[in-house]
Order: C-alpha cells, then sequence, then structure tokens
C-alpha cells in the first residue's frame, strides 16, 4: 500500500511552544517539505505564518506536493470573523488545503447554530478558491453519541449547502492532536472514533489525524476507508514500513 499518498506531514507547534525561534521553525517547515518532496508525501502541514515560504520552497523544487494550514488551531473557539480572516490570508498566502478547527466547545454548550454558520461560510470562502476545507471535530473532547451527532450534522450541512461535486473536497478530521486530555486517554484518532465518524459523514471525506505513528495503525485507517491521515511522524511512519511495500 502507497501510505506516502494519504499523509499530510504536519509540525503544528507554534516557536513558543516549542522553545525555538521563527526562523528555527521555519527550517524545520523546509526540512518537512524536502521529506515530503522526496517521499511522495501527499501535503505538508504547518501554522500560517509559514505558508507562503513553504509554498515558494516547495513550487521552487518544482514539486506538486500540497501546503495545508491549520485555521483557528487549536481550540476552535475564534470568532467566524477571526476564522475567515486567518483563512483568507493562508489563501492569499498560497494556502492549498485549510484545515478548520471546528467551535465544538459551542457545540457542546448547545450552539449549534453558530457551529452551523462558521461551517458554511468558512467552507464557502475554501471552496471559491478551489481549496480543500476539513473540519476538525476533536473526537477526545466528544463521547460517542456526539461524535456521531456532529459529523452527521456537517454531512447535512454540506448537502444542504454545497454542490455535490463539492463535497469531497470537504473532509471531517477527527483531532488537532493538541487536546489535553485529563484521565490518560489517548487524544487523537482512535479506530472506534473514526469508525463512528466513517458512519455519520455521508459523501465527506474522513481525515484520520493525531497519535498514528505506525506503518500498521495507518493501513487500518486506511482499510477503514480514511482518505487522509495527519501525523507529526511521517517519515519514521513510512521508514517503518517493509520494504517489499515500495518505500
Ligand atoms: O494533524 C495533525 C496532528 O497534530 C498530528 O498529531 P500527532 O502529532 O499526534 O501526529
Amino acid at each position: 500500500m502507497n501510505i506516502a499518498r494519504y499523509l499530510d506531514s504536519t509540525y503544528l507547534k507554534t516557536p513558543e511552544q516549542s522553545g525555538i525561534s521563527h526562523e528555527e521553525t521555519l527550517q524545520k517547515d523546509k526540512e518537512l517539505a524536502q521529506e515530503a518532496i522526496d517521499n511522495g508525501i501527499f501535503a505538508v502541514m504547518i501554522r500560517p505564518d509559514y505558508v507562503s515560504e513553504i509554498k515558494k520552497y516547495i513550487q521552487e523544487r518544482n514539486s506538486n506536493v500540497a501546503v495545508g494550514t491549520v485555521i483557528g488551531f487549536h481550540e476552535g473557539t475564534y470568532s467566524v470573523d477571526d476564522k475567515l480572516a486567518e483563512a483568507s490570508k493562508a489563501i492569499e498566502d498560497g494556502a492549498d488545503e485549510l484545515d478548520f478547527v471546528i467551535n465544538y466547545e459551542a457545540y457542546l454548550q448547545g450552539k449549534t447554530e453558530l457551529v452551523k454558520d462558521e461551517f458554511v461560510r468558512c467552507s464557502q470562502l475554501g471552496l471559491k478558491h478551489n481549496k480543500i476545507v476539513k473540519w476538525i471535530i476533536e473526537i477526545a473532547a466528544l463521547t460517542d453519541v456526539q461524535i456521531a451527532d456532529l459529523t452527521k450534522n456537517i454531512s447535512n450541512w454540506a448537502e444542504e449547502n454545497f454542490q455535490e461535486n463539492d463535497l469531497s473536497r470537504i473532509f471531517v478530521k477527527s483531532s488537532t492532536g493538541f487536546y489535553q486530555t485529563h484521565d490518560g486517554k489517548p487524544n487523537g484518532a482512535t479506530f472506534e472514533g473514526i469508525r463512528i465518524m466513517l458512519d455519520n459523514a455521508g459523501k465527506l471525506p474522513v481525515k484520520a489525524a493525531g497519535g498514528v505513528r505506525t506503518p500498521e495503525d495507518a493501513e487500518k485507517m486506511i482499510n477503514l476507508g480514511v482518505k487522509r491521515i495527519g501525523t507529526s511522524s511521517a517519515l519514521a511512519l513510512l521508514k517503518n514500513q517493509s520494504s517489499s511495500e515500495g518505500y
């Protein structure tokens, strides 16, 4: 299986979070981009501040590795206008894919109309510019029933508001990888959580992200039906694939 084609190789820590400078972060993102170019990885997923430099880096190397970035990361509580502004800037800077964190706190407070409004307006912006949009629902913050309900809502809102041929460009994504759990539970993609998402996503593709570390886990996710995997361990994951699989 060509796992690389499913991967969004991510580096999403801010300089403050990693204790390194802006320049060092940019250097890390360039290394990530080069690894993606060298290994047939589908996309790099980086912070908005680095999109224009990394897009240029990839274009100068005549590569078609996609550049994705995160919007409203990682809590998802930004206002809709702030998410739209951040997404517009990322589009101007050359992002190909926009991974929005949905306002799952608002969803948990029953503010479903607010969540629908941000979903529709932000997706509209991305689709108008021919981008892929992904909606991170942060499954570690939700019960199984809530994962099913929010995924189904997103699928219904997408069907109601967008053309059939746009639906394959709107993903539902499991996790930021940054959510703090309090009880030692996984904070990212679990097989059960992903199954629930796949059962409720209708025509929308699903992305598993957070905690995917081994080729076995990646293959299992793909066999379940996910169309993309986000991981900060892309190279290690590919290196551990058996050589008979063509890496
Ligand atoms: O999609 C993005 C996630 O941040 C990746 O999480 P991870 O660091 O657990 O692989």
